[in-house]
């Protein structure tokens, strides 16, 4: 791989700030979960983030790229290798309806933006504390709707820096499920463009879903969203077994199961990883036991060391 000037002067600023810098993961999950990572790097600029993929690749360092941790449960020992807070955070109206987004531009600013300016398809996004890129990866979805039924392209890095650009014919989605979650060469999506309809109402539709989340989830509280998914085609929710198998308001050290929407699992006071993972496979035994039922996770645990060379 041969370097330009530019390219030269990127990976040395990655190099130093991969090799200063340590951050503890439980200021960037939204459960507060998750000990130190051995390097952090705060990216802001596609070209940034290609370097330090390149970095980590050259020197066999593991890497995570995470948005807002509003759906990784971290370790308490960490992560050992580097984790990179995506702040890619460009916007650009193409045209009325089109636009093109950096993956780390929050989902919720989004939603809300979409929908004042009249136009329909992200209503859902409205009140979720994802970033655009987490939204793409697991195929965000609310109230019949779903980031990937709105999406024109996605352009993405892989594995070895190079930037490769989706269109909606490449790309598969389904409850939860993404292309990227099978993509053995992705290494982070970095911008994507999506195309909305018009409608007058798409605010007043957002505001009522903002109503009925106030009033059916715990928010405020330290949680992750939906701990599990919902199970398909049995017209019943993960939170609606739990609650039956009478779990509501259980606890398991600093962790529990929320009472006002027993899918949620609350970091009350100093839960651990742990704790959380107890709970969770507490949980999933006794559903199993009374339901016959195996829950799977929605979160996605991040362990101490990986294999994500
Ligand atoms: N419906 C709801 O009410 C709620 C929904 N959510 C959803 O959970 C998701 C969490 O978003 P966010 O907090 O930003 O994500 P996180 O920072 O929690 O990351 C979640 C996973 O997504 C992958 N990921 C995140 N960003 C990128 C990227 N740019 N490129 C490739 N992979 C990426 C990573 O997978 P890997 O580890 O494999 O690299 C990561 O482990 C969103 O979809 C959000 O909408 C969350 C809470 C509530
Ligand atoms: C929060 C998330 O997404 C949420 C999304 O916000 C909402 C709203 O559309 O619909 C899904 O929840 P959900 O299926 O639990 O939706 P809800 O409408 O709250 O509940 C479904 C049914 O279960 C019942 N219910 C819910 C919680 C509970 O403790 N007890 C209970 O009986 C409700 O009364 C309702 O009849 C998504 N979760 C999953 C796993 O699909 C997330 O992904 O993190």
């Amino acid at each position: 791989m041969v370097l330009d000037d530019d390219e030269r002067q990127e990976q040395s600023l990655i190099e130093q700030c991969v090799l200063q810098n340590q951050k503890h993961l439980k200021e960037l999950s939204s459960w507060g979960i998750g000990g130190p990572c051995s390097y952090f790097l705060h990216v802001s600029r596609p070209s940034q983030l290609i370097a330090a993929i390149r970095y980590c690749r050259a020197r066999s360092i593991p890497f995570l790229i995470i948005g807002k941790g509003s759906n990784c449960l971290f370790d308490d020992r960490g992560f050992d290798g580097l984790v990179m807070l995506n702040r890619l955070d460009q916007f650009e109206a193409i045209e009325p309806g089109v636009y093109r987004v950096g993956s780390g531009y929050p989902f919720n600013r989004l939603g809300v933006r979409c929908s004042v300016e009249g136009f329909s398809g992200l209503e859902f996004a409205g009140g979720i504390p994802g970033t655009v890129g987490g939204a793409v990866f697991m195929n965000a979805g609310a109230d019949g709707q779903e980031t990937g039924h709105v999406i024109d392209s996605v352009e993405m890095v892989t594995m070895d820096g190079e930037v490769r650009v989706l269109r909606r014919s490449d790309l598969a989605f389904g409850y939860r499920r993404s292309t990227f979650q099978q993509m053995e060469d992705l290494a982070a999506i970095v911008a994507v463009t999506f195309r909305l309809v018009p409608a007058e109402t798409a605010r007043e539709r957002q505001r009522a879903l903002l109503e009925r989340r106030r009033k059916t989830q715990p928010i405020g509280e330290r949680s992750a969203g939906s701990v599990f998914r919902n199970p398909s085609g049995i017209g019943v929710s993960a939170g609606e077994l739990i609650e039956m198998a009478g779990l509501k308001g259980l606890e398991m050290g600093g962790a529990k199961v929320s009472k006002v929407h027993a899918n949620f699992f609350i970091n009350f006071n100093g839960s651990t990883s742990t704790d959380m993972l107890g709970l969770m496979n507490h949980v999933k035994e006794r559903v199993d036991q009374m339901f016959g039922l195996e829950l799977k996770e929605e979160i996605r645990y991040i362990p101490y060391r990986t294999q994500t060379v």
